[in-house]
């Protein structure tokens, strides 16, 4: 018998079940990607303002984008037309979340609605979210406290205007008095608290560190492209995010210890009808999701409400001051109309605001361009999918670019500029079944506040320019103010807006 070596033994052997391999293997199709860096991925073409420069790629690699960013999957969504496939298509296979990395300090994730899990647990907290907060019935009761805050900011600014003799030079910080009433709406309808009341003893510390708690959580995470690295949390980001987490919740523990005692002596009944007694009587059927909810999650829902509902809301107005001031034309419309429907001599009542087209189609027009959340809030693939033609991996990541979207000019004339009038007679709206202005998603995890918010954004601004004439400060002209971006956990201004109220003249 002649000698075979051992070396052709084994290629005998493989070559076989390698041939067998390469033609059983199903073939994947991704979208386009652009050129990527050996394990660092497409991380360095994120930059500073990711929403900005994936727009830039949609001309060389079409509507729907691949990226690697470190070793996590990405596809990134690009048009109206990907984005109403993608909704209406596949919202069930892209529903659930990944949570990152600083959010999973103290089990945020765990009892989160905005990054957990597609599952029962999300489903209860949904529910009882949409009741609170999207359901007009609801929504309509609590106008008197969305009245209040909004009064009590006029107030605030007018104090501010009076106490420290605000020069022309100074100007004064919009956003500071926006995110105040922001959080003070929210503080009445979860806690029934006005928790910036100077009375209120834990309010300024909850305030300072909840908003620590949303500078830490707009960080960019290097843990969140390498999650190999999650063990050493390189930027220490999840270690401060737990240590500013921890003492939000630990206030938030006291205000809902307190009301269990008022109930207990009340013989357990509802002593408010807020958002935080609805959670408490919460009572599951045993068939989906919890029978109580925990007391580590109440108060995880409560800080979201606030994470979620007030940088969003006070960054939009902020925005939308900004535009008018650019433009003194359509600040003259918008205060016109307001003046015409309110008069002089009576107070702007919320209701007020449906019948100001030009002042709705501020607020659309200010979304359409400044979206908070310009790639909404990542999706995660539950299954392998098959999206338009491409092979979609489980666990896949999606950002749907509604910034570049708004910005698109097959779809808008003059993408760029803030022109009120494409808005009038127009039945577009931003309720999620338009697909070229959907800056609060659309499907199954849609903004959970969304009625909420539009009510807010309405009354707040139409307030705004009610009592006050704006100049701006600093020299600065309309033509000469700073429109740039800066990315956090909301797209905000790059420099704040800095304003002068005056007491309008009549
Ligand atoms: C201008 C104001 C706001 C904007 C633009 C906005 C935008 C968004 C967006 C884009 C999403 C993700 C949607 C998706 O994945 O399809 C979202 C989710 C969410 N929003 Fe808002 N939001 C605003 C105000 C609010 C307010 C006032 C609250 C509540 C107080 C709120 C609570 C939430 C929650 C809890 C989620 C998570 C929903 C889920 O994952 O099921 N938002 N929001």
């Amino acid at each position: 018998m002649e000698y075979c070596p051992t070396w052709l033994f084994w290629l005998g052997l493989l070559l076989p079940a390698l041939l067998f391999f390469l033609l059983i293997r199903k073939r994947t199709k991704l979208p386009p990607q652009p050129p990527a860096w050996p394990v660092i991925g497409n991380i360095l073409d994120l930059g500073t303002t990711p929403h900005q420069n994936l727009h830039n790629f949609r001309a060389k690699h079409g509507p729907v984008t691949w990226l690697k960013l470190g070793s996590v999957n990405t596809m990134v969504i690009q048009s109206a037309q990907a984005a109403t496939e993608f909704f209406k298509g596949h919202d069930f296979a892209f529903a659930d979340r990944k949570c990152p990395h600083a959010l999973t300090a103290l089990n945020y994730g765990q009892g989160s609605l905005a990054v957990g899990r597609y599952g029962g647990y999300w489903r209860v907290l949904r529910r009882l979210c949409s009741v609170e907060f999207l359901v007009t019935k609801r929504v309509n009761e609590t106008v008197h406290l969305r009245q209040k805050c909004v009064d009590n900011m006029i107030v605030y600014l007018e104090e501010e205007m009076a106490v420290k003799q605000v020069t022309t030079e100074q100007g004064i910080d919009l956003s500071h008095f926006l995110f105040l009433m922001a959080f003070n709406v929210v503080g009445n309808l979860v806690l029934s608290r006005d928790l910036l009341d100077p009375k209120s003893k834990d309010g300024p510390e909850f305030f300072d560190a909840m908003n620590r708690f949303m500078e830490w959580a707009g960080k960019p995470n290097v843990a969140d492209f390498l999650p190999w690295l999650k063990w050493l949390d390189p930027q220490g980001i999840k270690a401060s995010m737990a240590k500013d987490m921890g003492r939000a919740m630990k206030i938030a523990e006291g205000f809902v210890k307190e009301r269990l005692e008022e109930r207990k002596q009340r013989g357990e009944m509802r002593t408010t009808n807020d958002f935080l007694d609805a959670v408490l009587d919460y009572e599951g059927n045993g068939k989906e999701g919890p029978r109580k909810i925990s007391s580590q999650n109440i108060i995880i829902i409560i800080l979201e409400m606030f994470f979620a509902g007030s940088e969003t809301t006070s960054s939009t107005i902020e925005w939308a001051m900004a535009e008018l001031l650019h433009q003194p034309v359509s600040m003259k419309k918008a205060k016109d109309e307001i003046n015409q429907i309110v008069g002089l001599n009576r107070k702007l009542e919320e209701s007020d605001t449906e019948k100001m087209p030009f002042l709705q189609a501020v607020v659309k027009e200010t979304l359409r361009l400044h979206p908070p959340l310009p790639l909404l809030i990542p999706r995660n693939a539950i299954k392998e999918t098959n999206f338009m033609g491409f092979d979609i991996p489980k666990d896949t990541q999606v950002f749907v670019n509604v910034w570049g979207i708004g910005r698109y000019p097959d779809a808008w004339e003059n993408p760029l500029t803030f022109k009120l009038e494409r808005f009038l007679g127009s039945k577009i709206d931003y309720k999620g079944q338009n697909f070229d202005l959907i800056p609060f998603g659309s499907g199954r995890r849609m903004c959970v506040g969304l009625s909420l918010a539009d009510r807010v954004l309405h009354l707040g601004l139409a307030k705004l320019l009610y009592h006050f004439d704006w100049e701006l400060s600093d020299g600065l002209t309309p033509e000469t103010l700073d429109m740039r971006e800066r990315a956090g956990i909301a797209l905000r201004k790059l420099h704040p807006l800095k304003v002068i109220p005056k007491k309008r003249s009549v």
